[in-house]
């Protein structure tokens, strides 16, 4: 079993409470698990020391004394009920009271006193940690250690790193962890891992959804520029598409948005908007003696966006192929310019957006159904060796390792345009994430847009009505 991390972990989780499987119902699972874990190793009637924390780490502790009220069980708060950072897990504490369960608050570490327990639940510390322990966590992690009990950790001994392992210089020796929905990176290849299937439904990983959007961050401390220079590689037949996906770029976080065009439509596409750079070159379309002057300006840029309105000239298609052939970085490649990518051999980092009919051009598979087209494109996408995005009322995305599905959009988007909406998206977010993630995330923003504007309106959605609906679409809970 692949391990998650907690930055994966959270986003699930925030998924599943989407799709109606709330953090409460999978905090009961989990402290359920708990309490079966701990009758494993002691019979009713023994004694067991709960030792929470202010997460939710410390709620499916609370979780597991409630269902382990035919021990002797005594239930340790490290902080006041006041201090509790979530709701859920307060109200786990109250329920606690309520029942008439021992229970206590340790404000000072001097207070800590476990007795002589049988057995140890270490709610302390989750995967929401960060640092080593400090006090009173550090004291009592201490004093859990100092007993002779079976210690039964909640999801992560506490004081190890739930990500990588590494154990701070005070944790939690487990007898046994107890780890949700999969293991942890950090517990990988331990033998004292049992893992719960807390009830965490498929489609909360498989479904890009509001918690994937929690990888959206901004830096307060940030720089102009920390966030992203798009370069849109595009126009001559066309100006609208190269203009969409640069202002696209920025409705979706870049900092920057530069577009290249030839010189007959260049001052057409920065007519369109005055928040874009644009930067002309001779001639009615992409050449191969327009690459090299190119190919300088995108090493001084974080991703390309190569293809809208580029239309499909042999000598333009040339002159994709010679760019392609000479450039590393990242790039998004669309419309024309996807039927160059399986001829061409990059080292560049690639996310592909095809819809159906542009990816059985570059030699794809044709396939209907969303779950074959998670598999076959997953095979393809690892024989081109680069991310692809195939559009469709599911989109999927995928680099043939990790998967991603979403199914936001409606058919008003089969509109012209959205498609450069989508790749400028991409481009914005493939500046600071990985091509699957960017990729995910951009098709799940622009479909909510997509969604929000014929919530509004109803039909008649224009690409460009995306534009403004991008940033919201963007928005999340933590925001
Ligand atoms: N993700 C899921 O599907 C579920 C996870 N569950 C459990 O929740 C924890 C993670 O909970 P979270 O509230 O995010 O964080 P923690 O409880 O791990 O800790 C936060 C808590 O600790 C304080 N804190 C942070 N760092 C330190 C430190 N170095 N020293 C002392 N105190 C620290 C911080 O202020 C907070 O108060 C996960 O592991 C699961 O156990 C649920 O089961 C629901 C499903
Ligand atoms: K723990």
């Amino acid at each position: 079993m692949d391990g998650i991390s907690s930055r994966r972990m959270a986003a699930v989780d925030r998924n599943a409470a989407a799709l109606g499987v709330s953090t409460k119902q999978l905090m009961e699972s989990s402290g359920s698990a708990v309490a079966r874990a701990v009758r494993r190793h002691a019979d009713p009637g023994a004694s067991v020391a709960v030792v929470a924390g202010r997460g939710n780490n410390g709620g499916d502790a609370f979780v597991a004394a409630r269902f382990l009220d035919d021990y002797a069980v005594s239930t340790f708060l490290l902080g006041r009920r006041e201090s509790i950072t979530t709701d859920i897990s307060r109200s786990n504490w109250d329920a606690l009271g309520e029942a008439e369960l021992p229970r206590e608050t340790v404000t000072d570490s001097a207070q800590v006193a476990l007795g002589d327990p049988d057995v140890v639940i270490d709610g302390v510390l989750g995967t929401g940690v960060t640092g080593a322990p400090r006090e009173p966590e550090r004291t009592a992690i201490e004093a859990m250690n100092a007993t002779d009990a079976t210690v039964v950790s909640v999801d992560v001994p506490s004081g190890t790193d739930a990500d990588t392992g590494e154990a701070a210089d005070v944790a939690v020796e487990a007898d046994e962890i107890v780890t949700f929905h999969r293991p942890k990176p950090g517990l990988l290849g331990r033998d004292d891992v049992t893992v719960a299937d807390i009830g965490i439904p498929s489609p909360a990983e498989t479904f890009v959804g509001p918690g994937d959007l929690q990888a959206v961050t901004r830096d307060p401390q940030a720089h102009k520029g920390d966030f992203g220079r798009v370069f849109v590689v595009g126009g001559g037949p066309y100006t609208g598409a190269p203009a969409l996906a640069a202002q696209a770029a920025l409705r979706a976080g870049a900092d920057l948005a530069y577009v290249a065009a030839p010189d007959r439509v260049a001052d057409r596409v920065q007519g369109y908007s005055e928040d874009l750079i644009v930067e002309s070159y001779d001639g009615e379309v992409l050449t191969a003696d327009h690459v090299p002057a190119l190919l300088d300006r995108a090493g001084e840029r974080d991703v390309v966006v190569l293809g809208p309105g580029l239309g499909s000239a042999d000598a333009t298609l040339d002159a994709v192929h010679g760019f392609l052939a000479d450039y590393e970085g990242r790039a998004v490649v669309d419309a024309d310019a996807l039927q160059v990518v399986p001829d061409v051999d990059t080292e560049a980092t690639l996310v592909c957006t095809p819809h159906q009919g542009e990816l059985v051009k570059m030699g794809g598979p044709r396939s209907d159904d969303w779950r074959e087209r998670r598999e076959t494109v997953e095979n393809f996408a690892r024989d081109l060796g680069h991310t692809v995005l195939v559009k469709g009322a599911y989109d999927v995305v995928t680099d043939g390792e990790t998967t991603r599905v979403n199914r936001t959009g409606n058919p008003g988007m089969t509109v012209g345009g959205t498609g450069d909406v989508l790749a400028g998206a991409t481009g914005a977010r493939l500046a600071v994430h990985d091509p699957v993630e960017a990729g995910a995330l951009a098709a799940y923003a622009n479909g909510k847009a997509g969604d929000a504007v014929v919530d509004e309106q109803g039909y008649g959605l224009l690409a460009s009505d995306l534009l403004d609906e991008l940033p919201r679409a963007f928005k999340h809970d933590d925001d």
